[in-house]
């Protein structure tokens, strides 16, 4: 299995800068690399990343995306004086050149091919790039926003013509809108171009028509760009990682990519003056954990924006820990999203509906956004270009992102003698089990003198305090009997004051009765609907075609599972696979492997022993390693979806994060 995370970075992109004054561009300095690879090198993460040299773009990479014309104009570029480069700037926006911006600007394009080499050659599995200028604005035939080179579209096309890769994703979570991007594949339905992007109505720079959320890309390319506009700032974590769940995710799921390239902009993080979003910088850890599960986890980041050096430097971080794969932090206190961005979410699902199966079911736009689309235009005449104030967004302050310690056991694994443990993993036995163990479980146990049962039982209550107090990361436990097993975890948990979230793949009903203190959650996929209610905090989702049906789970995993696991924000999740139920491997894979987001990565996959041939791929995605592929997913059952739809209607009053339309509320 590929392991390895590329860092490109090279200091020869430090030096260019600004040589007059120009109010637009001067948050665009050399300091920006050298602050984030400083926090790198401060926090030990360079020495954990292989180092890959970067190199010059040739012309014939430039040329995949920019004209001859604009190439020659910008190779004159060293020799112009200071007045020539004033004037050649002239006829661009927001960007400024230098004697050596050129010879950065193809190590910036350079430096994005590499990383693609690296990945798809298999020599890392992952990786970032390190570089400016930026490239997300840039267009055929102009430099644009700091950009001169657009460095994430040429290694798209560069993926495609190279490495034939087939279908490309782009996610652009910089704040701004890389129109560059949008225009070089709108009509490419082999690249999805998905971005969000600050734009306040169009209020805000770019101020184009075409950043909206209807604008889905063109001719053989629609559905293929996806616009998810913030027409507020102040966007917390929740914001974003509602767009995850309900609009990104579920798309990426089905275009199912070949490789993913990340447009990763930090401007998007707090005390930013140009995105004045609130989002805090570990929100790129769980985003960079969000896609490696995609793609058989080839993710490839090239920095974009990010002008505020603190928050820059500790989001490069955060997202250099996830792709090493060190466990996420805590998504504390999330609520829900607010209401500007239910309304985007609300938009886009709906312009987006006609594209893609896994939105056929969501709502049609909201009436209020029908009526001011009219009125918007009105404004376009009185739009006036907003004065450049100065942002004092150096004052605000944050808590410094959590400290991310991987434990020194992964994956420990309780198995029946005869059962090899999978490579990477240690196996786990109690060494001193506790006397009364017997008793405390005698509620549950039907035989409380079964050795064997009290052993494993014994292993696994031990197992997971090992687990709470940060010694073993996750662990597999193959059981004779899987319910008994299950209560006892839940028993112990709550004993030790930790709220655990369940997700049970069965295919019928379980024996189990949670407490209704809130202590435990539990998600029961089946494919019967369960006619007792259980309480508040028992979530049945029922499957007409049972756990074998990939893309109802995965809509439900996404749409559900994720929202409310981060909402809920367990210490534990117990993944639990009873033994008649169909799930395929590949998906019980994704399970696992997208559910680490959750409690620092603390899961514990239960099994039945019997479930030997699931021993070696489950340890796999516990090492961390990324779950295969599903292939592209077909739409999911009608009646599945509406009583998923149902089930959200019932349960987002408490769990907001659950929305995805905005109550009609103008
Ligand atoms: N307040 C300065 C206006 C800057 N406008 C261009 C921003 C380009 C960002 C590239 S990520
Ligand atoms: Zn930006």
């Amino acid at each position: 299995m590929q392991t390895g995370t590329a860092l490109i970075y090279d200091e020869e992109m430090t030096k260019y800068k600004l040589l007059w004054v120009d109010p637009a561009c001067k948050i665009e300095v050399p300091e920006r690399l050298t602050v984030s690879h400083e926090a790198l090198v401060k926090n030990g993460l360079v020495d954990r990343c292989v180092s890959v040299p970067v190199r010059e773009a040739t012309d014939a990479d430039i040329l995949l995306v920019h004209s001859e014309e604009y190439l020659e104009a910008v190779k004159k570029t060293p020799f112009m004086t200071l007045e020539d480069l004033m004037e050649f700037t002239q006829q661009y926006g927001d960007v400024y050149f230098h004697p050596n911006i050129y010879h950065c600007a193809k190590l910036a394009a350079g430096a994005a091919l590499q990383l693609v080499d690296n990945v798809m050659t298999g020599k890392v599995r992952n990786g970032m790039a390190l570089v400016r200028p930026p490239g997300h604005h840039s267009m055929r035939s102009a430099a644009n926003g700091f950009c001169v080179f657009n460095n994430v579209s040429i290694a798209a096309q560069y993926a495609k013509q190279k490495h034939g890769v087939e279908r490309v994703l782009i996610v652009d979570w910089d704040v701004h809108h890389g129109q560059g991007v949008q225009y070089c594949f709108e009509d490419d339905p082999s690249v999805l171009y998905f971005s969000w992007h600050r734009y306040e109505h169009q209020k805000f720079w770019p101020q184009l028509r075409e950043s909206d959320y209807d604008c889905v890309g063109k001719a053989k390319g629609a559905g293929f760009n996806i616009n998810v506009p913030w027409n507020k700032v102040g966007m917390q974590n929740t914001d974003y990682l509602s767009v995850f769940f309900h609009v990104l995710l579920p798309v990426a799921y089905e275009f199912c990519p070949d490789l993913v390239l990340v447009c990763a902009g930090f401007d998007a993080a707090i005390g930013d003056p140009e995105g004045e979003m609130c989002a805090t910088p570990d929100i790129f850890a769980h985003l960079t954990h969000l896609l490696m599960n995609l793609a058989d986890g080839k993710v490839c980041a090239v920095l974009e924006g990010g002008y505020n050096l603190t928050s820059l430097a500790q989001s490069v971080c955060q997202t250099f820990q996830t792709l090493l794969g060190d466990p996420t932090p805590l998504p504390v206190n999330l609520d829900g999203p607010c209401q500007s961005a239910l309304e985007s979410v609300h938009c886009v699902r709906s312009a987006q509906k006609p594209y893609w199966s896994c939105l056929k079911h969501a709502a049609d736009l909201p009436t209020f956004e029908l009526s001011t689309k009219r009125i918007k235009v009105v404004e376009e005449e009185e739009r006036t270009e907003k004065v450049e104030e100065e942002k004092n967004t150096e004052e605000i302050v944050w808590p410094d992102p959590p400290k991310r310690v991987s434990p020194c056991v992964r994956t420990a694994v309780v198995l029946p003698d005869g059962v090899d443990c999978p490579d990477g993993c240690k196996r786990f036995t109690d060494l001193h089990p506790d006397p009364l163990l017997g008793k405390k479980l005698e509620n549950i146990l039907k035989d409380s003198n079964d050795s064997d049962a009290l052993s494993t039982l014994s292993s696994l209550t031990a197992l997971i305090e090992k687990m709470e107090t940060n010694k073993i990361c996750n662990g597999l436990v193959l059981v004779r009997d899987v319910s008994m097993a299950m209560m006892c975890v839940v028993q112990h948990a709550a004993s030790l004051n930790k709220r655990a979230l369940i997700v049970c793949v069965a295919n019928e009903a379980i024996p189990i009765d949670l407490t209704d203190d809130g202590k435990t959650i539990m998600v029961h996929f089946s494919s019967k609907e369960s006619e007792e209610q259980k309480g508040k905090y028992y979530i049945p989702v029922c499957l007409k075609k049972g756990c074998s049906d990939t893309s109802g789970i995965m809509q439900a995993v996404l749409g559900l599972v994720l929202p409310l696991g981060y909402q809920y924000n367990p210490d534990l999740v117990l993944l639990v696979r009873m033994p008649d139920c169909r799930i395929s491997e590949s998906v019980w894979q994704q399970l696992i492997g997208i559910l680490q987001g959750l409690a620092q990565e603390h899961t514990l996959v239960l099994m039945q022993e019997n479930e030997k041939a699931s021993v070696t791929p489950s340890a796999s995605t516990l090492l961390g390693n990324p779950a295969p592929r599903l292939g592209p997913l077909q739409g999911p059952q009608s009646d599945d979806v509406e009583a998923l739809e149902r089930l959200r209607q019932k349960l987002q009053s408490d769990w907001t994060l659950l929305q995805t339309t905005a109550p009609d509320s103008r």
